[in-house]
């Protein structure tokens, strides 16, 4: 399906891709050695409604909104290899913000009302989000996204682009769904603290089990493990599941509670079925989920667009790889906007929130 390539070939062609305003991806999917590519061979902007089509799909926030396929009937599909070298932490200093000041105070201002909207309605969680601009004067695609190759190694890291949407490019921690023939994993990641080096290193690296967390936390991310698992149950056609305990896992500078949920579908249950029940979890949206959704279209005073959405490859081969767009940015003329947000709870602290969107940010800011 994949032609292969050398990674500088493929490097090549993002490039000219990009140049000449041609609609591509390229992708590392979490722990994988290879970047793969769709490169649509005409410039239309396809959708896809029922997910029964194959190809690469993005998806916004707002299901009411159209997803784009990029169709594996249109594009050249190609494979590299990509070895890792060691990236150079070059941190961007916060001072290059714009607008940080007011972006804080408007930030906190909407997680107090949100604060207020779940008391008022005895509601569980919201997710509020803001986004950052940084002067993106001498942006380099291929530099950047070889950075986030070389820094994200346990995450989804992507560059999508189409002339008629816009240039995304992200990092993203969380697996919406895996569906391989009849079986599906998913997984519910919320709570987050800053990952510091010599407080949480243990013996092995990637075992975290000492990591300490705060009740708002773990009741932030129980809110999504329920949602799921209720969401689920309601739709009575899962034949069997598994649940595993919260865990902590880390993505870059940061560490979040995790719980993976795995099982077997039952043949009535399509791909567009599970992605409605799913889709926006609680991770990125609220319970309930319609309020704390039309709580977020009003109250954010921004369009999400494509973050929060969904993206991955579609039906490949009986397969479907879909994450959650977060750690994203978008290039728009000479700015890069970057996308963040957090859970908020009767127990949000509003400077704290502000603060988490803050290290959120530095994900993105580090490699640019
Ligand atoms: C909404 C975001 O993260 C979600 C995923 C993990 C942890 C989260 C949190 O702790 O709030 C969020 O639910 C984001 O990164 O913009």
């Amino acid at each position: 399906m994949f032609e292969n390539k050398s990674i500088n070939e493929l490097f090549a062609k993002v490039q000219q891709a990009f140049e000449t305003k041609k609609p591509f991806v390229v992708y590392r999917q979490p722990d994988s050695d290879f970047v793969k590519g769709f490169f649509q061979t005409n410039n239309d902007l396809y959708n896809t409604k029922d997910y029964l089509d194959s190809g690469f799909v993005f998806a916004p926030f707002d299901t009411a909104l159209p997803s784009i396929l990029f169709p594996i009937s249109e594009s050249q599909l190609y494979t590299a290899k990509f070895i890792n070298t060691f990236f150079k932490d070059n941190q961007k200093d916060l001072s290059l913000v714009s607008n940080l000041e007011s972006s804080k105070a408007s930030h906190i201002v909407l997680v107090e009302d949100g604060i207020k909207f779940l008391e008022k309605n005895n509601y569980k969680k919201v997710v509020l989000s803001r986004k950052q601009a940084i002067p993106a004067t001498e942006f380099n695609l291929v530099e950047t996204f070889k950075k986030l190759l070389g820094s994200y190694n346990n995450a989804l890291v992507y560059c999508w682009f189409h002339p008629k949407v816009g240039l995304w490019l992200g990092a993203t921690p969380e697996t919406l769904l895996k569906v391989h023939k009849n079986t599906f994993a998913t997984m519910a990641l919320a709570g987050t603290q800053v990952y510091i080096e010599n407080k949480n290193s243990s013996i092995d690296d990637s075992d975290y089990n000492d990591v300490k967390w705060e009740a708002k936390e773990i009741t932030e991310q129980k809110h999504v493990t329920d949602f799921i698992l209720e969401q689920f149950e309601k739709s009575g056609v899962l034949n069997d599941f598994r649940v595993s305990k919260p865990y902590t896992t880390k993505a870059g500078n940061l560490l979040h509670l995790r719980t993976d949920i795995s099982g077997e579908l039952s043949p009535e249950l399509t791909l567009k079925n599970i992605i409605n029940l799913l889709h926006p979890t609680p991770a990125v949206c609220g319970v309930p989920k319609q309020e704390a959704k039309d709580f977020i279209l009003q109250n954010e005073n921004y369009n999400r667009e494509f973050y929060t959405g969904f993206l991955g490859e579609l039906n490949l081969a009986g397969t479907s790889n879909l994450y959650v767009n977060l750690r994203c940015m978008q290039l728009i003329k000479n700015t890069i906007e970057i996308y963040i947000g957090g859970g908020i709870t009767n127990d949000s602290n509003p400077e704290n929130e502000w603060e988490e969107t803050v290290a959120k940010s530095k994900v993105m800011l580090k490699v640019l």
